[in-house]
């Protein structure tokens, strides 16, 4: 119904930070992964992905991050093993990051913040059609996060930070081709923590099996400081707020146990 959608939209408003409950939520996103607490898991496999830069569509400001969207009507761009048992497919990645290099991350390590996380959001194509089936199921979704680090210049982010200004505002989209997403992985990606938790952005389901990169990127300050040039807030507006601090408030751990595929 007309309210329900108008809710659902306040939800996505771009300061929204929680704290949204969801109705018996209690493997919620994002953590504080507690290094020490991690458990090693010799069971976990090195993660297998396959992309296919020609399948990279386009690049949009949906008003709380910006997303890089991959046509994933076919088994294209696939990740498996790790944690997971079954094939799974890229649909789109994005980042979240905070308004100074202090802060920005969504998950933490032994409380440390990072100045900004990436998340490559792939859903189940051997269970469910589409992202919007397996958004609602258990084992629906893997996502992988990647934090971000302020130091040398990212050639692969570049092309990236080149598009952001054509897409200041919210609504904004523009064509997007040619980009490998597997460009902005660390070199190693065999070392990572994983866990069973939820979207951190609206629908917040607990269908994600999160797997986080132990090894973070580089990225240099001006390419974050373009990430900050983006806007919430759509042309029409007359306020124009800056697009910072668009990460969501760490949720209880409620006795999970995050799992690690190193000692
Ligand atoms: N930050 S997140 O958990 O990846 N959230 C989402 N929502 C839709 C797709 O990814
Ligand atoms: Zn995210």
């Amino acid at each position: 119904t007309a309210c329900s959608s108008k809710y659902v939209l306040s939800q996505m408003h771009p300061m929204w930070h929680g704290p949204l409950e969801v109705p018996g939520g209690d493997h919620q996103s994002p953590i504080d992964i507690a290094v020490k607490k991690a458990v090693f898991d010799s069971e976990l496999k090195p993660l297998e992905s396959s992309y296919d830069p020609q399948t990279c569509q386009q690049i949009w400001n949906n008003g709380y991050s910006f997303l890089v969207e991959y046509d994933d009507t076919t088994d294209k761009n696939t990740l498996k093993g790790g944690p997971l048992q079954d094939k799974y497919r890229l649909c789109q990645f994005h980042f979240h990051w905070g308004e100074s290099n202090d802060w920005g991350s969504e998950h933490t390590v032994d409380r440390r913040l990072f100045p900004a996380e990436l998340h490559l959001v792939h859903w189940n194509s051997d269970r469910y059609t589409l992202f919007e089936e397996a958004v609602m199921e258990e084992n629906g979704l893997a996502v992988i996060g990647i934090f971000l680090k302020v130091g040398k210049r990212h050639e692969g982010l570049q092309k990236l930070v080149d598009a952001l200004p054509a897409i200041r505002h919210k609504d904004s989209v523009v064509e997007f081709t040619r980009f490998d997403p597997a460009s902005l992985f660390p070199s190693n990606i065999d070392d990572y923590w994983t866990y069973h938790g939820s979207l951190t952005t609206p629908p917040l389901t607990e269908s994600v099996t999160w797997i986080v990169m132990k090894q973070h990127i580089e990225v240099s300050h001006d390419q974050l400081a373009v990430f900050r040039s983006l806007l919430f807030t759509s042309a029409e507006e007359e306020v124009q707020k800056s697009m910072v601090n668009n990460f969501r408030v760490q949720q209880p751990l409620r006795g999970r146990t995050v799992r690690s595929s190193f000692t």
